[in-house]
């Protein structure tokens, strides 16, 4: 579970998000969505501890800022973050080691298989095309077999085939009780999701459950409460 109670982060006089509350529970897909500087990749980086803030944020019950909130979730970033000399088997390894994780090859090679990239798997990060880069970056969140899983527009850069997938495997690790909580701007292709907060000049403007839809869309919702046409 991911939970944010008050949470502000200001740029100076700026506040880019404003005393926002929520949470994303397990076993749910819950979808943050605003239009562009509505405050949604703050919110992401301030749960990944990347950004300081005023408020409360909690990861499977510890404090975000605590080792045990960083072993419990994974974070798959707007932007890749890789290693341009490493290949994507040594970025494995490097996680694998740094978290300390045992039967990480097998679900590696699992999810390496899925995305098409096994022929790749010798060649260095900037070798990869941008998709490539996207799904090591996903396959390394995935190998710690996260509780909670922290998605920044995810789907940036994937064919319509990879991000089927991806949806996929959000939908098996709903499954297993794994709490995603995913930034994005394609409503459309939001097949999988469960509950979703829209954000709107830094605020939560509507929290919604996807039973509570009738016969509206999410879009329509979103452009309702965001005055987005
Ligand atoms: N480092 C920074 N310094 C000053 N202002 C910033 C900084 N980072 C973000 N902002 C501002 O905070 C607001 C929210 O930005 P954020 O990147 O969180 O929006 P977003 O909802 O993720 O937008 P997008 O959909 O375009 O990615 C914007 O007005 C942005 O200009």
């Amino acid at each position: 579970m991911i939970s944010l109670e008050r949470v502000t982060k200001s740029y100076g006089n700026f506040k880019a998000v404003d005393n926002v509350t929520l949470e994303a529970l397990p076993g749910k897909i819950t979808v943050l969505l605003g239009p562009n500087g509505a405050g949604k990749s703050t919110i992401i980086k301030s749960i990944a501890n990347l950004l300081d803030f005023d408020g409360k944020i909690e990861i499977c019950g510890f404090d975000n800022k605590t080792i045990e909130a960083k072993k419990s979730f994974g974070y798959i970033p707007e932007v890749p973050v890789l290693f341009d000399l490493l290949t994507i088997e040594e970025h494995i390894d490097f996680i694998g080691s740094a978290y300390k994780l045992h039967n990480y090859k097998e679900i590696a090679d699992k999810y390496i298989k899925l995305f098409n990239l096994e022929d790749k798997r010798k060649s260095l990060a900037k070798e990869l095309s941008k998709g490539m880069k996207q799904k090591l970056s996903m396959v390394l969140a995935l190998i710690i077999e996260p509780k909670a899983l922290l998605v920044d527009e995810p789907m940036i850069g994937l064919d319509p085939a990879s991000i089927e997938d991806t949806f996929k495997i959000f939908h098996q690790l709903r499954e297993d009780g794994c709490a995603i909580f995913m930034s994005t701007h394609i409503i459309d292709m939001l097949h999988e999701w469960d509950e979703a907060y829209i954000l709107n000049h830094g605020k939560v403007v509507k929290y919604i459950k996807r039973e509570e839809l009738g016969d509206s869309t999410l879009k329509e919702i979103f452009f309702e409460y965001t005055g987005e046409e």
